[in-house]
């Protein structure tokens, strides 16, 4: 069995009467990829933000590497800390790149704020590098760069301060089809070259079946089925799961069988 490097346990998040997370409870292997997939509101945002730091849970635990993480991160040790344990790629790079800083600034910023007083010229080289860039894009701001170039400048300063788990919240879903896959085949290479670890936050089962090894289904903020990502798409155990798939279009689909299923759901 793989280490464990992260560990989410009976977590809870209420917003007045609606329960965004409801008793959620996952591992992830030392450098696996796990999927959670659900539609729209089914609490992964804020599941994947209670992991980060971003948001606090009512109730349950957040484990890294063996150390708990409660609460929000009290003082700048702490801080610097817990984004060195996971860090967080959204699914708009521009929202998360400052537009006057240029490609390598913003690497620069990372790595001092980090690891002050070294000179971190070569490992800026080196971070583009593994994310595919070189050293025109390191001079360029981020509106000269391509929406797939601008994520993986999010990736690489992602990856600059060495993180055991990178969460991806619909790290691809803005980009286009080709642009995606380019995406996914280097979170790919990445992993296996780093061994970091991947929480995929997607309501895209293809982008599940690409880069998962385990998948957990969301629904109303439960967990409502994991396991295996090849077992859960190909003989999926939950009605919930099965109407997920069925809602993929493709030739010969029905829109109105699909509603009928939900509508018997519940
Ligand atoms: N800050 C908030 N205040 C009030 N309600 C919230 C807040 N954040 C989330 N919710 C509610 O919690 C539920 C789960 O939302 P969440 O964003 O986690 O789902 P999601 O599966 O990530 O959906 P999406 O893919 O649309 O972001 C939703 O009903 C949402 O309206």
């Amino acid at each position: 069995m793989a280490e464990t490097v992260l560990e989410v346990s009976g977590l809870r998040r209420t917003y007045g009467a609606a329960r965004a997370v409801d008793d959620v409870s996952f591992t992830l292997a030392a450098g696996g990829a796990l999927g959670v997939v659900g539609e729209s509101g089914s609490g992964k945002t804020t599941t994947a933000r209670i992991i980060v730091g971003l948001e606090r849970a009512d109730s349950g635990t957040v484990t890294v590497g063996g150390h708990q993480r409660t609460g929000r991160p009290v003082g700048r040790a702490a801080r610097l800390r817990w984004a060195r344990e996971v860090q967080m790629v959204f699914q708009d790079p521009y929202l998360s790149l400052d537009p006057r800083i240029s490609v390598g600034g913003a690497l620069a910023e990372t790595l001092r704020l980090h690891f002050p007083g070294a000179d971190h010229r070569t490992r800026i080289a080196e971070l583009l590098d593994q994310v595919g860039l070189g050293g025109r894009e390191a001079s360029a701001l981020p509106h000269q760069l391509s929406g797939g170039q601008r994520q993986r400048v999010t990736i690489a300063r992602a990856l600059a301060v060495q993180p055991a788990v990178l969460v991806l919240d619909e790290a691809v879903a803005a980009l286009d089809v080709s642009v995606q896959a380019q995406i996914l085949n280097l979170l790919g290479d990445l992993r296996a070259e780093l061994g970091v670890g991947y929480l995929f936050i997607t309501h895209d089962l293809g982008v599940v079946r690409t880069v998962t090894d385990d998948v957990v289904v969301m629904r109303q903020g439960r967990v409502v089925e994991a396991g295996p990502t090849d077992r859960v798409l190909a003989e999926p155990e939950h009605p919930y799961t099965r109407l997920l798939l069925e809602s993929v279009p493709r030739p010969g689909w029905d829109p109105r069988r699909i509603a009928e299923a939900r509508r018997a759901l519940g």
